[in-house]
């Protein structure tokens, strides 16, 4: 766990615990070992600490009990021989706060530095927030510590976090250096000793206010900005009173719990496993060497950009010429925009594009190992392009489709290699978001499943399996949400009051103004065609399609030219085409209550708990369902695509862990009560397996083995 060297009066504690030298219990226990060894060996004048591969990523995030790294932490600190800490890797959490802990800091060019502790709901509680800030001055730390960032070696150095930046081995310098100051006196190097600079200048309220925007609800930053601020006006020794007192606040706050599940969840989440058994154990993926992607619009050019980024040489395909200069136009003047904010450099930039090729029309598609459909939602065009493409690819050639909701096995239906269909789900802007939904069809082979998580991996995604459905996860739960929120302003709410519900719960935008960037008049497209093909013609009174409820209030709208920010009205008026700033409208608020009186629908006072209740239930309802119908494996599937996709509240873990934190039974029966008053609303009849778990008490860590056992029966 922590490997003892001693050499020419040097101890070198070297951390091996892989994958990432997590500070587990083993490896305190054997650190603080180490160091009184050190310490009472005559022969030992200097010390190193280091880890083999990288520094120290930081506490083992399963494993948090004694000896505590804060006892550890001082013990560096009051250590009479000189402790040097040799950086390569990360030094992050814990294990920052041990290397500036050390009396010396020696880091090699590539390592990095961050207290990620506010991204799993804590504070630096093993004395960073009150040794940072006297190492770096208040400002650096405000900034730092609430923000989670990671920094480079160059800036660490900058700051003053370490002392030299080494090209080669950090640690045979560390050694080096550990043994030219045997002896020297360490006042001056020990960090909890060195006043707070900068402490009188007020730069709490403006970090206050960056956290509160960028860590939206989060508990863990605003404690850490008051507790090194409080910390920065103390002596020491009150300052890591202050902070062991405030720790206990996020330690016991269900926010830790959450965003340490989430961590785990989005690793998770790419180990996929199909009711057949097949799983990323047993199945090996086929690298792709080079791909086309048919259709040069946003989705097409940004899916192009992922795969160029990661290196993979890309065909742009379009049938007309001049869609596909206009394509290749938007995606060089992104990649310009990139080296003007220094993302890339210009030479980084020509490498990107040397991989880039063109065609009109797909003959030239006889030598792709992968070619990714990226056309607009329409049913017939995208079995036409497949049964195409089938006809001119190599038989071993993948063939995917880019769709939001769309049924995979209808466009696999179109070729002879249904095996080798997939769906992939990219989400807008697709060359940053990190989520990509794979979506299989019945068909699909397990090796085409596991070719395209590798595929998502190494385009930088963090791609999940799910299974084929309207909407697959994502959209099929967004979709029972967008409903209730309609219906909530039929029966009596403003977009306004809707939208703050959804924005204190953590959301970043609530659904009206997400409606109104979008555009109103996509949603009423979408009604319009799933009435058409269920050969309903749509008319001002109509409320149920097939049955079920549906609201026309957005067509409404679109009808008297509200589009959304596009037009410059929506749910809210933006005083221009285009405006960003929402207000309300009394216009529009007439238009709600003309509509509504049209169609007899009475309004009342609808009460903050029932909006809350009427978004999030029915979505977190549809999550069971999909559980129930092996269209996700785990429930940490889900929470990754929310949390990914959906900006959900990170520190409430996900819809899936939300509703086990609030406890099944209070869900379940909240559901069934307004399914009672909800009856045209198939999203409101209990999952089957919420119910069976509800019951049952059991642990999330188990709801799949009463999922299996359930669809057995
Ligand atoms: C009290 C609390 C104190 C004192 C703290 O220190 S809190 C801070 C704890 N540390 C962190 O939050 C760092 C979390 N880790 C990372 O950010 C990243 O893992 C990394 C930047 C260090 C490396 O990234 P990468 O190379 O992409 O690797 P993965 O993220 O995929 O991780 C590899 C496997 O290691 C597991 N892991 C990572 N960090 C921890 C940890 N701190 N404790 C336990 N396990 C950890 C991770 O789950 C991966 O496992 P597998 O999925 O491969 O099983």
């Amino acid at each position: 766990m922590v490997d003892y060297i001693a050499r020419d009066g040097v101890a070198l504690l070297q951390v091996n615990n892989p994958p990432v030298n997590a500070l587990s219990h083993h490896v305190r226990v054997a650190i603080e070992e180490g160091l009184k060894k050190a310490g009472q060996d005559p022969r030992i004048k200097s010390i190193v600490i280091s880890g083999k591969g990288s520094f120290i990523a930081g506490a083992d995030i399963k494993d948090v009990s004694k000896p505590t790294i804060l006892e550890l932490c001082d013990l560096i600190e009051s250590s009479g021989k000189p402790v040097v800490a040799a950086i390569k890797g990360f030094a992050l959490g814990g294990g920052h706060e041990i290397a500036i802990s050390c009396h010396y800091r020696i880091a090699h060019e590539k390592s990095k530095f961050g207290f990620p502790e506010v991204d799993i709901g804590i504070l630096p509680a093993a004395g960073g927030t009150q040794r940072f800030p006297r190492l770096v001055g208040l400002e650096a730390a405000l900034d730092l510590i609430p923000s989670g960032r990671h920094i480079g070696a160059a800036q660490a150095f900058k700051l003053g976090i370490v002392d030299k930046v080494v090209r080669g081995d950090a640690v045979e310098e560390a050694v080096k250096f550990a043994k030219s100051i045997a002896g020297e006196p360490l006042v001056d190097r020990r960090t909890s000793q060195r006043p707070v600079m900068g402490a009188e200048n007020a730069f709490l309220a403006a970090a206050v206010k960056l956290a509160m925007k960028k860590k939206k609800g989060m508990i863990a930053p605003i404690v850490c900005l008051s507790v090194s601020f409080m910390g920065s006006l103390l002596p020491f020794e009150q300052g890591i009173q202050v902070e062991a007192a405030e720790a206990v606040v996020v330690f016991t706050s269900g926010q830790m719990g959450a965003l340490q599940y989430a961590f785990f969840a989005q690793r998770a989440a790419p180990k996929w496993l199909l009711p057949c058994g097949a799983s990323f154990k047993t199945v090996k993926g086929r690298p792709i060497r080079n791909a086309a992607v048919i259709g040069a619009g946003t989705m097409g050019t940004g899916i192009t950009m992922a795969m160029l980024n990661a290196g993979i040489p890309v065909t742009l395909v379009e049938q007309d010429r001049k869609f596909l200069d206009k394509g290749v136009s938007l995606l060089k003047l992104l990649y310009a925009g990139s080296v003007s904010l220094r993302k890339i450099t210009q030479d980084q930039c020509d490498a990107i594009l040397s991989k880039l090729n063109t065609a009109v029309g797909y003959k030239s598609l006889t030598n792709v190992d992968l070619v990714i459909e990226a056309v607009y939602e329409n049913m017939a065009l995208k079995k036409q392009i497949f049964a195409e493409l089938d006809r001119i690819c190599p038989p071993e050639t993948f063939l995917w489709t880019n769709t939001s909701a769309l049924d995979i096995d209808e466009i696999a239906s179109a070729t002879r290699r249904p095996d080798k269909v997939l769906g992939t789900h990219f989400f807008v802007p697709a060359y940053h978001m990190k989520l990509l939904e794979n979506v299989r069809g019945k068909l699909t082979s397990a090796e085409t499943v596991a070719s395209a998580q590798m595929f998502g991996t190494r385009i930088g995604k963090i791609p999940v399996v799910v299974g084929n459905c309207h909407g697959f996860v994502g959209n099929r739960m967004l979709h029972k949400y967008v409903y209730e929120a309609d219906f909530l302003i039929e029966e009596g709410c403003w977009p306004e009051d809707v939208d703050m519900v959804a924005e204190n719960f953590g959301l970043p935008l609530g659904p009206f103004k997400v409606r109104d960037l979008s555009g109103l008049d996509i949603r009423v497209r979408g009604l319009l065609e799933q009435a058409k093909a269920a050969g309903i013609e749509i008319n001002p009174a109509t409320r149920f399609l097939n049955g079920e409820r549906i609201s026309l209030l957005s067509k409404s709208l679109v009808d008297k030219g509200h589009c959304g920010r596009k037009t410059g009205r929506g749910f809210y008026n933006y005083g221009k085409p285009g405006g960003k700033i929402p207000l309300n409208d009394r216009f529009i608020k007439d238009v709600i209550v003309e509509y509504c009186a049209e169609r007899g629908i009475e309004r009342r006072k609808v009460a903050y708990q029932e909006i809350e209740e009427r978004l999030f239930l029915p979505l977190i309802n549809e999550g069971f369902k999909i559980l129930e119908e092996g269209i996700a494996s785990k429930p940490e599937d889900i929470d990754t695509i929310w949390l990914l996709g959906y900006a959900w509240p990170r520190h409430t873990g996900g819809p899936m862990y939300y509703a086990n934190m609030v406890g099944l039974d209070k869900i379940y029966n909240r559901i069934c009560h307004y399914n009672e008053l909800h009856k045209h609303s198939a999203h409101w009849q209990p999952s089957l397996l919420l119910k069976k778990l509800a019951a049952s008490k059991t642990p999330m860590k188990d709801w799949m083995e009463v999922a299996q056992a359930s669809s057995k029966l």
